[in-house]
């Protein structure tokens, strides 16, 4: 978490505070999310804070602040995740978090390394960013990914025996499944046009 903070602030100059302060985060200018672990645990860490829910949902759908999920807490868009039982997600995003299923038996799980993406729609998220076998690499590690129901949420896939989530979006949320605190070039690029999105 405090390094997805310090790539954005080193980046971008701006203030980027680290909080489990609710008030803090329903007045903030933007909103990023970063979560490792299991969906569950990731979403009782959030029910655990009295009011955070809220406090998101009040500076994301209330007063339309720009939204960024990383791993699992764009897993946490969904409507429900299904790492070891079904659990609720906020479900910003129409859609299940699933287990990858690799159709090629010698790839592992979890997914962990670097990869390049494809892009599925055109997003200011991904203005400028070399996608296609010859582009940059984003860094993934996780064995779950979002599905989302309706196509046009999703921004981007890579390849892993079949297509995966790499990055979703739905009005002023989005979410990136790889790491871009992790990923270098790629991901300052990503972070620097989060900064700039005005959706
Ligand atoms: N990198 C992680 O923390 C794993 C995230 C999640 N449990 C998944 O496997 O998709």
């Amino acid at each position: 978490m405090e390094r997805a903070a310090q790539s954005l602030a080193h980046d971008a100059g701006q203030s980027v505070v680290v909080t489990s302060d609710p008030e803090v985060v329903r007045t903030a200018d933007r909103v990023v999310l970063p979560g490792v672990g299991a969906f569950a645990d990731c979403r009782a860490g959030l029910d655990a804070v009295p009011g955070m829910v809220e406090a998101m949902t009040e500076a994301v759908k209330g007063r339309g602040r720009p939204f960024l999920g990383i791993c699992v807490g764009l897993q946490l868009l969904a409507e429900r995740g299904l790492e070891h039982g079904v659990t609720e997600g906020l479900g910003w995003i129409r859609g299940e978090v699933d287990r990858i299923t690799p159709n090629d038996p010698t790839l592992k799980i979890p997914h962990m390394g670097w990869n390049t993406l494809e892009i599925a729609r055109e997003h200011p998220l991904l203005a400028g960013i070399p996608t296609g076998a010859s582009g940059l690499h984003a860094y993934f590690v996780h064995s779950y990914h979002l599905k989302p129901a309706d196509g046009i949420d999703l921004l981007a896939t890579t390849d892993y025996g079949g297509t995966i989530t790499a990055a979703v979006a739905r009005d002023n949320v989005a979410g990136t499944q790889f790491h871009p605190e992790k990923s270098q070039t790629l991901g300052l690029a990503l972070l620097a046009n989060f900064l700039k999105w005005h959706p």
